[in-house]
């Protein structure tokens, strides 16, 4: 063991890293990306080295933000360090990345490790890349949820738990916080969690933040739904399936979502609350994660049979996604579109059907409402402003952040108009570019950073009108995310010349 002195430096690197100096390393035989114990306290953490000739001195340890959060170290403060053994689970990732079927104890092992921050972040990605490539099949998927499960906290409460949840993958998404205070408003119990944004600018999670406090802890989260019914939180905050915000934390930069740990991370969360019943949503159409329905109905089955093994009775929604929902995209812009659909604003019908459509199936599944007349009920509830009084309930019980109307949602200050090259029609609206101009602008981090469509498919544009707005906090995003959208023009006019392309002589 080797004492050394904090360093610490305020960088974070999205793991738990470290670096010695190079003469430190040498005496302990490690080596870049080698693994040692960091010991301080009766606290004990694994982290991966790195090595310096210069900036760290001898008998110094360089800590990143994330281990020095977590071993709560400052500057000069001592910890104990020696080298350990890289886990077994990468033998794991290993054999999937041969295409192997994994066991019950070796997914176990893999998922605990996520859980106590015992794989890198290499390690991590070359699971998510090697499931993503290879699969799982229905056994490896239930291994892999319940010990998503098992790996963390639990919630039992006494009546019976609804809960819905989506897929993700179309941009706007903001279905949740609409169907949920109306389901809620009706009487049913929902103790809802999100993850935040994985291939989009804004997971429900992100919006919510933007309204309320979304880290609660597992004895708020009975409290609020004892009280007001529901919860509209985030799942990383809390130790319920505690690997799934380390999964989706390599997923997000790198956008992608394999099927079967897509299936794991949302009925994980599920279980972990105790649902008893719920409604899937799945968005199907170009440039989403599901582009017919052939996959669509593979999701379908799959969950359905997924929920059996768990004990969860599920009924899928396949719903349009071949553009974004509503108009707004990015965490503040989609939080203050889901308030004005709550308040009875004119938003676009996509989705207020689409919000309508998930609550009525949840109200049907809670016998509140007879078989095909949920959706009526749904839209009666929203019409009423029960809907909107209950998200004000959940909202303030899980931390009032002085935002009670629309109008009040602070959205980016820095904005830019993109005018139509042409008249027509709009024939393509590419979810995709417009997925990178957002996160270019700066969503899902910076909450006021989106976009606002002002025409979508079919609508008719002059020449010159505004197809959409570009927002952002900052003045450089706004000017990044406007030229990568002059360069992928993610909205195309009927006739439209799409690209040039020169002769080699121009
Ligand atoms: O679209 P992308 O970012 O891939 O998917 C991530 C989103 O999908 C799920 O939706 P919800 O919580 O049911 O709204 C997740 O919780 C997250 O909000
Ligand atoms: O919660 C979710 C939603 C989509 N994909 C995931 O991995 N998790």
């Amino acid at each position: 063991m080797l004492e050394l002195k904090v360093k610490r430096i305020d960088i974070e690197v999205g793991g738990f890293e470290i670096i010695l100096n190079e003469e430190d390393a040498k005496e302990l035989g490690l080596h870049p990306q080698d693994r040692v114990k960091v010991a301080r306290r009766g606290l004990i953490t694994t982290a991966i080295v790195n090595i310096s000739e210069s900036m760290i001195k001898r008998g110094e340890i360089g800590m990143f933000i994330e281990i020095s959060e977590k071993m709560n170290v400052k500057n000069g403060d001592t910890v104990k360090i020696a080298p350990t053994m890289r886990p077994m689970s990468v033998d794991y990732i290993k054999k999937k990345i041969y295409g192997e079927k994994l066991t019950k104890d070796e997914i176990y092992e893999i998922i605990k490790d996520i859980v106590d921050d015992n794989l890198s972040t290499i390690e991590l990605a070359s699971y998510v890349t090697a499931i993503q490539i290879r699969g799982m099949d229905m056994d490896e998927t239930e291994w892999m949820t319940k010990a998503m499960v098992d790996t963390g906290e639990t919630i039992d409460f006494e009546y019976t738990v609804f809960d819905v949840h989506s897929i993700g993958g179309v941009p706007g998404n903001k279905y949740a916080p609409i169907a949920v205070p109306i389901a809620a408003a009706a009487g049913l119990k929902i103790p809802k969690t999100s993850s935040r944004a994985i291939s989009s600018a804004a997971g429900t999670a992100d919006l919510m933040e933007v309204l309320t406090n979304v880290r609660l802890s597992v004895n708020d989260i009975r409290r609020i739904v004892d009280e007001v019914g529901a919860t509209l939180t985030w799942g990383g905050a809390v130790n319920l399936a505690p690997a799934d915000d380390k999964i989706v934390h390599v997923e997000y930069p790198l956008g992608i979502d394999p099927h079967s740990q897509v299936l794991a991370s949302v009925m994980a969360k599920k279980k972990a609350v105790g649902a008893n019943f719920m409604v899937l949503d799945i968005p199907m159409g170009p440039e989403t994660k599901v582009p017919d329905e052939k996959t669509a109905r593979k999701y379908a089955m799959d969950f359905i049979e997924l929920g059996e093994r768990l004990g969860i009775t599920l009924e899928a929604a396949v719903t349009y996604g071949g553009q974004p929902i509503g108009r707004a995209i990015g965490p503040a812009l989609e939080a203050r579109e889901a308030m004005q659909a709550l308040e009875g604003r004119r938003v676009s019908h996509s989705l207020i059907e689409k919000a309508t459509d998930i609550a009525g199936m949840l109200l049907e599944l809670g016998n509140i409402a007879e078989r095909g007349e949920g959706k009526d009920m749904a839209k009666d509830i929203l019409k009423s402003g029960k809907a909107r009084e209950k998200f004000l309930e959940i909202i303030n019980a899980q931390g009032s952040r002085g935002i009670e109307k629309s109008e009040d949602v602070p959205i980016g200050k820095y904005k830019a108009d993109i005018h139509s090259p042409e008249e027509g029609y709009i024939s393509i609206v590419s979810n995709k570019a417009l997925v990178k101009i957002a996160r270019t602008a700066g969503a899902p981090k910076d909450k006021g950073a989106g976009i606002i469509l002002n025409k979508k498919k079919s609508e008719k544009t002059d020449k010159g009108e505004v197809l959409y707005t570009i927002y952002a906090d900052s003045k450089a995003k706004l000017d990044e995310a406007v030229k990568i959208a002059k360069m992928l023009k993610p909205l195309k006019i009927e006739g439209m010349l799409l690209e040039r392309i020169p002769s080699y002589k121009a």
